[in-house]
């Protein structure tokens, strides 16, 4: 049986002419011939209003009692949405999440889903029932309600879609929303971003948790990993919205296919930590314990045997993070010191892997703009700079917009820095221009209703029977693979002038000479100074180093380049590396339990990547495989 999972963000609730516009669109699917499940979120800035209601009455609610007030925004989202569907002649019944088995974890406010009970769900829509169910709750094993992390809507829906595919039903999970789908940034604060036709599951993951809050980055994983068909696509129109796909080649001819802001995040630095093996694990597991998501990790090259580690957490997350700290840096003789605001601006595309020159045409145009780095980071198929907001209070003041808007839109618009740095990165990509995949225009709708695109990897019965195996424990982390890359080189240059440019400049000439640059971690190490560490293959090693010599001798003489070509370069590669705690705590333990000192650390949504020295390259995989269990 075709079903079709429907969810509808807040955004596209507000009011009762909305919810019934929702309520149509469910009808039309199921008169197509679908089964219906919705899935709905709280009205407008329900959730924002029901968070300052708590804080009239306490600053330290108790996360129990604080989920227990949340779900309620998503009650009223089902019953009247039932209401509407029945108003307008169909048949239709509510559930709540706890009602149809939605069981997670312990962890209120960012509980994780560990099962689905699909029995009522399937009872319903074999009755001939639209199903509308309650997103963003759940319930624990002893019948606590749980929520799942602002957005977690999507994640209800596209984790119901997973379920009911392994169950056996043709699944297609569509997200509606107030934008016509993924564009190439959030089009609120880049008027001339482009909508997506498509979008690879990895450049969405990235995407959307690096900032593009029109997903819910966990929602990803689950449709990644159980290969749900999804489309991000506009409530109020019929217009054909963004697929996110399994990766197809035509998109790695683009280095770049979308940028993203993120304002919500705190820049911490660890000054003079002892450079020895397990540091980083005693550190970043203590916040895993907690768990508390560390984002950017810069860790820089130690020096006369005391490193430097730059990391951001959430805003929210700052005075635990702080709390759990202190100890630890007390007792290691290390310093705690806080950056002011800072924005967080990332490029996505599958592209970079092999397209030489990214980093390059980032920094330089933000140089240009005169937008100074603070911290750098890179992933597999990402780069992200920290910008410090430096503006005043009257700068963005005049941006408050007349209408209800939700709080997450309203900071995005306080960072002025941040805001501007993603234009200046989104141009210097030609990201406005029309091209293959964000460019073509919008099919006439087909009766609202598309099959996917043939999906472009093969998946094989063993991934299926695989996944299926991990269905109890749906939100486990999967971590698909370890791999070992003893052809790289690293160099780093200490004591770099923190001015803008002089990154774009060291690039520029690396990029001039063809050469592929993979990791690259910068760090604010002493006041007015930085550390640039990047790493190239082999093959490029002597003439990356010929050419970086060469460019600092006319940024500054004093600062120098020092290389190690005894490095390897190991990655974790999977889904929700950063998300979940677990997985640089596993990795860290791992090697710390070995005794491998970790040099270098670059952390994304799909890979985690550490560098070691080359002679410990074979047994680093080999502890790695056997931590994460992979044969
Ligand atoms: N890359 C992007 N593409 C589209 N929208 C984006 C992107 N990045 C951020 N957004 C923002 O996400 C918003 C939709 O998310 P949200 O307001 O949470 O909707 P919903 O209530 O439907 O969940 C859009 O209005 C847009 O401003
Ligand atoms: N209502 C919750 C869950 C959610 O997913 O909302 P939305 O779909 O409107 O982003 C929140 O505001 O976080």
């Amino acid at each position: 049986m075709r079903l079709i999972v429907q969810k509808f963000g807040g955004s596209s609730l507000r009011d009762a002419e909305s919810v019934l516009a929702a309520a149509r669109k469910a009808i039309r699917a199921k008169h197509a011939g679908y089964q219906v499940i919705m899935v709905v979120s709280a009205q407008g800035t329900t959730t924002d209003d029901l968070i300052a209601k708590a804080a009239e009455i306490t600053a330290t609610p108790s996360p129990r009692e604080m989920d227990v007030l949340l779900a309620t925004g998503e009650q009223v989202s089902i019953a009247l949405t039932a209401m509407a569907i029945q108003e307008l002649g169909e048949q239709a019944i509510s559930f709540t999440g706890p009602q149809v088995g939605i069981l997670t974890d312990r962890n209120h406010r960012k509980a994780r889903i560990r099962s689905i009970d699909i029995r009522r769900l399937r009872a319903a829509l074999d009755a001939g029932q639209i199903v509308v169910l309650a997103g963003f709750q759940g319930m624990t094993d002893e019948g606590d309600i749980t929520t799942l992390g602002r957005g977690g809507s999507d994640t209800t829906a596209v984790a119901v879609a997973a379920a009911m595919k392994l169950a056996g039903y043709d699944v297609t999970c569509e997200i509606y929303t107030d934008v016509d789908g993924v564009y190439t940034s959030d089009p609120r604060l880049v008027p001339d971003a482009r909508k997506m036709d498509a979008i690879s599951y990895d450049e969405m993951l990235e995407m959307a948790s690096m900032g593009a809050g029109v997903m819910h980055s966990r929602s990803i994983e689950f449709a990644k990993k159980y290969d749900v068909p999804l489309m991000v696509r506009n409530a109020r129109s019929d217009a054909l919205g963004t697929w996110i796909l399994p990766e197809a080649p035509w998109m790695s001819e683009f280095p770049v296919c979308g940028a993203a802001l993120a304002a919500d995040e705190s820049r911490l630095v660890l000054e003079g930590v002892p450079d020895r093996p397990g540091v980083s694990h005693r550190i970043f597991s203590a916040l895993a314990d907690a768990n508390i998501a560390v984002d950017m990790i810069a860790q820089s090259v130690g020096r006369g045997g005391r490193a430097t580690i730059g990391f951001t957490v959430l805003n929210s997350e700052l005075d635990r993070t702080r709390k759990i700290l202190m100890p630890i840096v007390a007792e290691m003789g290390a310093t705690l010191l806080e950056s002011g605001r800072v924005s967080k601006v990332s490029v996505v595309g599958a592209g970079m892997r092999t397209l030489a020159g990214v980093a390059e045409r980032m920094f330089s145009a933000l140089a240009q703009a005169g937008i100074n780095i603070q911290m750098i980071t890179t992933g597999d198929i990402k780069i992200s700079v920290l910008v410090e907001e430096n503006t005043t209070a009257e700068e963005w003041a005049t941006e408050t917009p007349s209408e209800p808007t939700k709080k997450a839109h309203l900071e995005a618009r306080k960072a002025v820095v941040g805001r501007r740095a993603l234009r200046t990165v989104h141009d210097a990509f030609g990201l406005a221009l029309p091209r293959k995949g964000a460019g073509v225009p919008a099919e006439p709708a087909d009766n609202g209703f598309r099959p996917r695109p043939q999906p472009m990897v093969v998946h094989s019965e063993a991934d299926h029977e695989a996944a299926i195996a991990r269905l109890a424990g749906m939100e486990d982390v999967l971590v698909s693979g370890v791999y070992l890359n003893t052809e790289q080189c690293r160099l780093t240059i200490h004591d770099l002038p923190d001015r803008p440019g002089n990154c774009a400049r060291v690039f520029t000439a690396v990029a001039q000479a063809g050469i592929l640059v993979d990791m690259i971690v910068q760090n604010i190490v002493a006041p007015g100074r930085a550390e640039l560490s990047f790493t190239v293959t082999r093959r490029d090693y002597q003439q990356a180093l010929h050419c970086t010599e060469e460019v600092l001798r006319s940024i500054d003489p004093s600062c120098r380049v020092v290389g190690d070509a005894d490095i390897a370069v190991l990655y974790v590669t999977g889904v929700g590396m950063r998300t979940h705690t677990g997985v640089a705590r596993t990795m860290f333990g791992a090697l710390a339990a070995r005794q491998i000192n970790i040099h270098m650390i670059n952390t994304s949504e799909v890979c985690v990547a550490v560098v070691v020295d080359q002679e410990r390259g074979a047994e680093a995989l080999e502890c790695l495989r056997e931590a994460f269990r992979l044969a």
